[in-house]
């Protein structure tokens, strides 16, 4: 087998006038974890739909460890994939449809599976038609995460999972790797794909941005901080991270901090500080920041 888990060929797709995705080459190498990040809208549940066969390109080719993405048949007998919406057998319950699974995917480890439920709180007794948005997805990830598939394909896999459930996931993900899977999951939550992934792809309106490593990724990630203080104005101007000092009032300051916050806080530490927030940016002020001003269609 081929060590390409997932490649992109100038693969494109065009609704109409609109291009949701235009011309993307891409490698995902087997036995990484690989982050599709990108704003709402991006083209990440299209490009996934075209890499798994599930859609045609309007041009261009995609491939699964070297097997056509368009012989469904066989590209998916590699690989697990949890869609953005996971819709289930409403009469069926939880336990139900994770037995099937396992008899129809492409084999499944069941005490792992089991440990998943455990970990993941599922009560899979009851029917799935009374689960909530999140429990749909947790019946979906064990069954992902439980299959002995190279290849994972998770497209915004924890947006209806709580910070608790976030936890599991990413320790899912890692045994995942561990055990030598590939995982290809999309998302629009920077922090999510900092914590897990080895790679990221950066989408951006159809149009492929960027492909980094984590380090990369990173330096793009700036805080946004904003200090009251009563003391002598601290002097921010020299410290390595700080930029973009703006004050916003008598004893206000605000600017942005790249990298470990200790210098910017020991100079903080003589300046009478009352107040003191710290704020992530949106991944759309991320890239507006790192990608210019213009919308990119
Ligand atoms: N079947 C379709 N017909 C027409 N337009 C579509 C179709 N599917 C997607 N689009 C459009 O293609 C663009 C990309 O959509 P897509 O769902 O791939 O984005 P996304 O990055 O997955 O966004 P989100 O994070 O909101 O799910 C959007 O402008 C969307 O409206």
């Amino acid at each position: 087998m081929t060590d390409i888990a997932l490649r992109a060929v100038h693969l494109t797709k065009r609704y109409g006038r609109l291009t949701a995705l235009d011309d993307l080459n891409l490698d995902v190498i087997r036995g990484e974890v690989f982050g599709f990040l990108g704003p709402n809208g991006a083209g990440k549940s299209t490009t996934i739909r075209l890499l798994l066969g599930l859609a045609r390109p309007s041009s261009g080719h995609a491939e699964v460890f070297g097997v056509a993405a368009a012989d469904v048949t066989r590209a998916h007998r590699l690989l697990a994939y949890v869609p953005a919406d996971v819709a289930l057998w409403p009469h069926m319950t939880g336990a139900e449809i994770l037995h099937l699974q396992a008899r129809t995917g492409p084999g499944t480890d069941l005490a792992y599976r089991d440990e998943l439920v455990d970990r993941f709180e599922l009560d899979p007794s009851k029917p799935a038609r009374t689960y909530s948005t999140g429990n749909r997805q947790k019946v979906a990830l064990i069954a992902a995460f439980a299959t002995r598939a190279p290849l994972l394909v998770l497209d915004e896999p924890t947006s209806g999972l709580d910070p608790l459930m976030e936890r599991e996931f990413r320790t899912a993900v890692r045994s995942a790797r561990d055990r030598g899977q590939t995982v290809f999951l999309s998302s629009h939550q920077l922090a999510e794909v900092e914590a897990v992934c080895d790679r990221v792809a950066i989408l951006r309106a159809g149009h492929l941005a960027d492909v980094a490593t984590m380090s990369g990724l990173r330096a793009l990630h700036r805080s946004e901080v904003t200090v009251s203080y009563t003391g002598p104005a601290p002097a921010l101007a020299v410290v390595p991270g700080v930029e973009a000092i703006t004050e916003t009032g008598e004893g206000q300051l605000r600017f942005t901090l790249t990298g470990p916050p200790a210098p910017a806080l020991r100079s903080l530490a003589a300046a009478g500080v009352t107040a003191l927030a710290v704020r992530e940016p949106s991944l759309e002020e991320v890239f507006l920041d790192y990608y210019g001003t213009e919308n990119g269609r």
